[in-house]
């Protein structure tokens, strides 16, 4: 059993010891660094959340890179702005993939927010189109996610991607059996459901400590500790782009309830150019004008769903 079971380990929650009076709280987070347009991917996420009418708040964890009119955005927006310090991967490793690594190894920090007892973690590169607040009834002490794929470019380091394997279609091309065990399960890190807990989380550090950097950063980082023990929630929840190109075949399109914006530059709607390879679709451009009909869409601001919010209070009252 992986030493990050926590149905077995020391830090599963007691069951049942709620404090009197206390209400389990739930949240959704999202992360936020450094002073570029994903600020336009949390504002888009907060609009979303309000339009699909979940009833859970956006926390924001914000790195100190993070413009003050930034911040001034997203409390204008009705999101929860919580400041979370730098958290650094291991010195002694240099391949890194990519500068904003320091951003992804600082999501580590939402597992100190034990103010909630159980957030769905969410990319800012990430739109939700229908509500999921069910997801947070999934039963406590496991951590949730989506399966990733093998089959971008990204992946041309490893041995998956040499041979063709992909865990989406594990028989198209078969792990072949002199390179040992297929690969264990690995879940895309920009959507997720867990419970913050902070003995969890002093493991989460320790364990980093001692954990060389991989190309996928804290995405890695996170396969490696809930090996074997994560449960598989299915693609409709975290759509990451490459499987529409990859594995169309495990899309069922409109039930799509979440789309992650990932990969590179141009896939973000934000920056989205249309020149990117694969990203001249026209289910990606679909999918960008989705997320731009939100992001552009006034009467999602808070203020404005604020004032909606009142009217219709007033005309419930009036119907008393
Ligand atoms: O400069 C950055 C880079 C990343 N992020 C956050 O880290 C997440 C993961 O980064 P990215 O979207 O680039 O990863 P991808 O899923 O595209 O690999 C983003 O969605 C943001 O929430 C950020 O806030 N600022
Ligand atoms: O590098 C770290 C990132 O790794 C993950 O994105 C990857 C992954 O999905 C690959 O499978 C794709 O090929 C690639 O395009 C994409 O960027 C997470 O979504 C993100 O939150 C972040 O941890």
């Amino acid at each position: 059993m992986a030493s990050h079971d926590i149905t077995n380990a020391a830090d599963a929650k007691p069951t049942g010891l709620v404090k009197a009076g206390s209400m389990p709280s739930r949240a959704y987070v999202t992360l936020l660094g450094g002073n570029g347009d994903y600020v336009k991917g949390v504002v888009g996420l907060a609009k979303g959340l309000r339009k699909v009418k979940s009833k859970y708040p956006l926390v924001v964890a914000i790195l100190p890179d993070v413009p003050g009119e930034h911040r001034e955005i997203l409390v204008s927006q009705g999101c929860i702005v919580k400041e979370i310090e730098p958290l650094y991967p291991p010195e002694n490793q240099t391949q890194f993939a990519s500068a904003n690594f320091v951003t992804l190894y600082s999501k580590l920090r939402i597992w100190e927010f034990v103010e909630y007892s159980k957030m769905i973690f969410l990319d800012g590169d990430i739109q939700v189109f229908e509500n999921i607040d069910h997801l947070f009834d999934l039963p406590d002490n496991y951590f949730y996610a989506v399966l990733d794929c093998f089959c971008e470019k990204t992946w041309s380091h490893s041995p998956q991607y040499r041979v063709g394997y992909c865990q989406q279609c594990p028989d198209r091309v078969k792990w072949p059996a002199e390179l040992g065990p297929k690969p264990a399960l690995y879940f895309n890190s920009g959507m997720f459901v867990y419970e913050p807990n902070l003995s969890t989380y002093h493991d989460l550090l320790k364990t980093l400590k001692t954990t060389p950097t991989g190309t996928f950063a804290e995405q890695d980082f996170l396969n490696m500790f809930y090996r074997d023990v994560f449960k598989l929630i299915p693609p409709a929840y975290n759509l990451i782009l490459p499987m529409l190109w990859s594995h169309p075949e495990n899309i069922q399109f409109d039930k799509v309830k979440v789309v992650h914006y990932c990969g590179p530059h141009g896939s973000k709607p934000w920056s989205y150019t249309g020149e990117e390879q694969n990203m001249e679709r026209e289910d990606i451009k679909m999918l960008v004008k989705k997320w731009w009909d939100i992001y552009n869409d006034e009467s999602l601001d808070y203020m404005n769903s604020v004032a909606s919010r009142e009217v219709e209070a007033g005309a419930e009252q009036k119907n008393l």
